[in-house]
């Protein structure tokens, strides 16, 4: 079977994306892992599938290299440059994801404003933070993040007991001066560090404003610069519980992920 297929990167965190809104085209697990097998396939760190939606621009489905499935940020944002250049939208897009709706914006230079789902709930162990940012995240704060053992130590919180059973990704995070952080991610499901993760960043920006960061959050990673904007509501961080009366029911809303999102290259992979 001959597939048409697109290679985008956002941030270095890198997708094969096929058009299937008329191909109808599904994939196994195995079938999946060679196309992301990064000698035998393609190489990338997920599979997307753009397809019709009843009442919204596209549907999106994004699949890990390993075959699971989740809630992709950088994904996303590829997805929503792909659909422009496929022109399925003009500037702004309303489209699904796994975790629901998403609006996102177009931007001038390939940049891609994807608005996040609100989060209403962050939890701490110890001095670490938990946030499920439409994909779950463990954040620990570190020192010297280009010495970390990102990938043991991210693979062995991965899989510790508190996660089972579905795991976690896992982010550890640098505080810089100017408002901004570095972030590190080892990816589930790819289970490898990826140069960037679009709902770690935001799980980690979201995780700083608790240590007194204010939006919008500047992030560096491996794979380049991105931004996240937030709004708190009135009844302040995650120490204070939902305070039903400040009329906002959601502790972080108006969530936007913000940057860049570029084709690679585009071709026919034989499954
Ligand atoms: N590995 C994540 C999904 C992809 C997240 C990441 N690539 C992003 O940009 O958000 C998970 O299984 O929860």
């Amino acid at each position: 079977m001959k597939i048409h297929f697109y290679k985008y990167q956002a941030t270095g965190n890198d997708f094969v994306i096929v058009d299937n809104r008329t191909a109808g085209y599904s994939f196994t697990k195995e079938q999946i892992e060679r196309i992301c097998q990064r000698k035998f396939g393609v190489g990338a760190d997920g599979l997307m599938l753009i397809e019709k939606h009843p009442s919204l621009d596209f549907n999106l489905v994004y699949y890990n290299s390993d075959g699971s499935q989740s809630l992709c940020g950088n994904g996303s944002r590829a997805a929503v440059a792909m659909a422009a250049s496929l022109g399925l939208l003009k500037g702004k897009t309303s489209f699904n994801a796994y975790d629901g709706r998403h609006d996102a914006e177009l931007l001038s230079g390939d940049i891609v404003r994807l608005k996040m789902n609100s989060v209403k709930e962050i939890k701490k162990f110890g001095n670490d933070f938990f946030i499920n940012t439409g994909s779950p995240h463990f954040i620990r704060f570190v020192s010297k993040i280009e010495e970390h053992p990102v990938y043991e130590e991210g693979r062995t919180i991965r899989y510790d007991e508190a996660f089972k059973p579905g795991g976690t990704n896992v982010n550890f995070v640098e505080v810089l001066a100017d408002n901004t952080i570095y972030v590190r991610t080892y990816e589930r499901g790819v289970e490898n560090e990826t140069l960037s993760c679009g709902t770690g960043v935001t799980a980690a920006a979201l995780a700083a404003s608790v240590l007194g960061y204010k939006s919008p959050v500047k992030i560096g990673t491996l794979g380049g610069e991105l931004m996240v904007e937030f709004k708190i509501s009135q009844s302040g961080h995650a120490n204070n519980p939902l305070d039903p009366t400040n009329g906002h029911s959601d502790l972080f809303y108006d969530i936007f992920l913000i940057g860049p999102a570029k084709m690679v290259f585009e071709g026919n992979l034989e499954l």
